[in-house]
């Protein structure tokens, strides 16, 4: 029996395997929302101009360490941008040096800053082969991006038109489906022994498509992939609480202004950095598996990255809802933070 009494719960401190951090006066507003709980992360390299080379992602590290809160115990896992022009040699010593910890494919147009992206996958297949060696992460964005295909369909596409060609071709190399939002990429993780893991987001486990189209349109819960409907939220439920090591938490905290959000055509991302890990605990909470959070938030995504565990633990309290801004400032002016439309009762407590 899970128990539905439990008020206080200590994990090892979360990561956060898949964030968007941004530059400039973006990156200092929101760093500070994820370093308060999370020990590492994996850096997105979606910047304008992306972040492409071993030289590219030195310096942007070093923007976020500059931008790091005083007493922030916090390291950001970079990644390089994979584009056609990809030198492996690059890749493999910004591997070496520690200066990348994975490389990101983005399908050319599939998303936010996406247009340097792959064309045509067999350009970046030496690339690929020099990552399977050596043992290096690919983070993928999957979704096909023929606009002939529709929308709610891209990824599960995406499995059987490039992620199956790909492993097939290279099944050494270690893959990473970020922010699944389907009951098939589900399965085809989970019946995938080998090299193949998942990150879920905290929004994907809580909206469905109606929350973004079902009495009125609400731009903030818009993002890419776009959520599902409820039988796909309900997998990913099942998926994430299970405990399975292949699932992991990669929150995809993407903040954009409202500015950017709330126009004609308005952009995709959910901005979940400040109440990521008391959402997440409601979700386990309803389920009856609070104990599997740990897995979830802090266990798997280091087994799967080969990296131990953060040393150190966050302790989270059940008690009277909690309050979180419903926006924070930035210098480019405001962001909206997730809102999970129910009351948050867990709160990280030091
Ligand atoms: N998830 C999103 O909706 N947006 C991300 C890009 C991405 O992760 O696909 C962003 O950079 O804004
Ligand atoms: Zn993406
Ligand atoms: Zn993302």
């Amino acid at each position: 029996m899970p128990d539905r009494d439990l008020t206080e719960l200590t994990i090892r401190r979360p990561d956060d395997w898949h964030l968007h951090l941004r530059d400039g006066a973006m990156l200092r507003a929101v760093l500070p929302e994820t370093t308060r709980h999370f020990g590492r992360a994996i850096v997105m390299p979606n910047l304008v101009p992306p972040v492409v080379t071993a030289r590219d992602a030195t310096a942007y590290r070093t923007r976020i360490m500059g931008a790091m809160p005083a007493d922030a115990q916090f390291t950001p896992l970079m990644t390089l941008y994979l584009t056609e022009d990809t030198d492996p040699d690059d890749v493999a010593r910004a591997h070496a040096e520690g200066i990348a910890t994975a490389v990101k494919l983005y399908p050319a147009g599939a998303t936010t800053n996406s247009a340097s992206g792959v064309r045509d996958f067999d350009k970046v297949r030496p690339v690929l082969d020099r990552m399977a060696e050596i043992g290096m992460p690919l983070c993928v964005h999957g979704e096909v991006t023929d606009s002939a295909v529709d929308i709610f369909d891209r990824e599960a596409v995406f499995i059987d038109k490039v992620l199956k060609p790909i492993r097939k071709k290279n099944p050494d190399l270690r893959i990473i489906m970020e922010h699944v939002t389907t009951e098939d990429a589900v399965d085809y993780v989970r019946d995938t022994p080998k090299n193949l893991a998942a990150t879920i987001t905290t929004h994907h486990l809580i909206i469905n498509r109606n929350h973004i189209l079902a009495g009125g349109i609400r731009p903030h819960y818009y993002c890419l992939p776009v959520a599902k409907r409820e039988k796909h939220r309900v997998a990913l439920v099942q998926a994430a609480v299970s405990g399975d090591v292949r699932f992991f938490l990669g929150t995809d905290s993407a903040p954009h202004t409202d500015a950017r959000k709330l126009q004609e055509c308005g952009c995709a991302g959910v901005f979940s950095a400040p109440n990521t890990m008391s959402c997440l605990a409601e979700v386990f909470d309803a389920a009856g598996k609070l104990p599997k959070l740990e897995a979830f938030a802090s266990l798997n995504g280091p087994a799967f990255y080969r990296l131990p565990p953060n040393a150190d633990t966050i302790t989270l309290r059940k008690g009277d809802p909690v309050t979180y801004p419903d926006h924070i400032a930035t210098d480019d002016g405001p962001v909206t933070v997730f809102d999970p439309g129910f009351p948050l009762h867990w709160r990280v407590v030091d």
